[in-house]
């Protein structure tokens, strides 16, 4: 705890000096960037206040933490799963294969890319299995019965992902790399990764497009194998390979 607090400060004093810079036109150049900082700077609230420093540090630092490790797991993830499972990588190969052909060169849009059917299938199962996010936080708002326990109104629960993911009751044989499983039957409720409700992730669809990206260049471009296929999961504070996913990789 001592470490996050002491990171946190240390990534926030570097935000704030770019927001003072910002604020306070330092550089004189007086153009606006249009990007985040930017944007958290003219957003007024419900009661059309600009927000404080500190609400505008402590978004910087959760949408930086939240939208960056989290993709890099499961980018990880995503190419040890493919390795695995030669099959799946061949047939995702073939979708991209398909579509960088037909650009010649040109950069592909991320309409195209959310078209690739079979590729968002990797993407799900991916987030999926990888269990990225362990759990989030909730507040119970009446009394609720779960397998013969009262959770009392009032309580602050820890909702583990993982377990949904993971319940043979929600998923045919659940620990298996399976892109199929995503035919459209999924019920919203057994898919949680990206958390549930008003709170839901706000970045969720970007962090898919990213990883479909990903997915995209690498199968079309390269071939890769573990150096280590039996390789231990570390659990906290993610789930992530021991050796880091020691690959050996090369162009096709
Ligand atoms: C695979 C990648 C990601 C996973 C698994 C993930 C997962 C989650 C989860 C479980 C939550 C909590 C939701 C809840 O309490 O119901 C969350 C919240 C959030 N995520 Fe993500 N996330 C990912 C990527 C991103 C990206 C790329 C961004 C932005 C660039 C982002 C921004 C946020 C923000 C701002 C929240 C807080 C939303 C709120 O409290 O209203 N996430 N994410």
């Amino acid at each position: 705890m001592r470490k996050i607090v002491k990171s946190r400060r240390k990534a926030q004093a570097i935000f704030k000096e770019e927001l003072d810079r910002r604020r306070n036109n330092t550089d004189g150049s007086n153009q606006p960037i249009n990007d985040l900082i930017d944007g958290f700077i003219t957003l007024k609230d419900e009661e059309g206040n600009y927000l404080s420093d500190t609400e505008i540090l402590d978004n910087i630092t959760s949408i930086v933490l939240g939208g960056f490790e989290s993709v890099v797991i499961v980018t990880v993830w995503a190419l040890c799963y493919l390795a695995k499972n030669p099959s799946v990588l061949q047939k995702l190969r073939d979708e991209n294969m398909v579509l960088k052909k037909s650009k010649s060169q040109k950069p592909v849009s991320s309409d195209e890319i959310f078209k690739l059917v079979y590729t968002m299938k990797v993407v799900d199962e991916t987030v999926r299995l990888s269990n990225v996010a362990n759990f989030v936080l909730r507040t119970t708002t009446e009394d609720v019965e779960y397998k013969g326990y009262t959770i009392p109104k009032g309580w602050n629960m820890i909702v583990l992902l993982r377990y949904v993911h993971v319940d043979p009751n929600n998923y045919d044989d659940p620990l298996c790399f399976n892109p199929d499983r995503w035919d459209g039957s999924m019920l919203p409720e057994n898919f949680q990764a990206f958390g549930a409700g008003p709170r839901t992730c706000a970045g969720n669809m970007l962090a898919r497009l990213q990883l479909a990206l990903f997915l995209h260049h690498i199968s079309t471009g390269y071939k890769w194998e573990l150096v280590n296929p039996d390789v231990k999961v570390k659990y906290l504070p993610n789930p992530k390979p021991e050796d880091g996913l020691e690959i050996t990789i090369a162009r096709l």
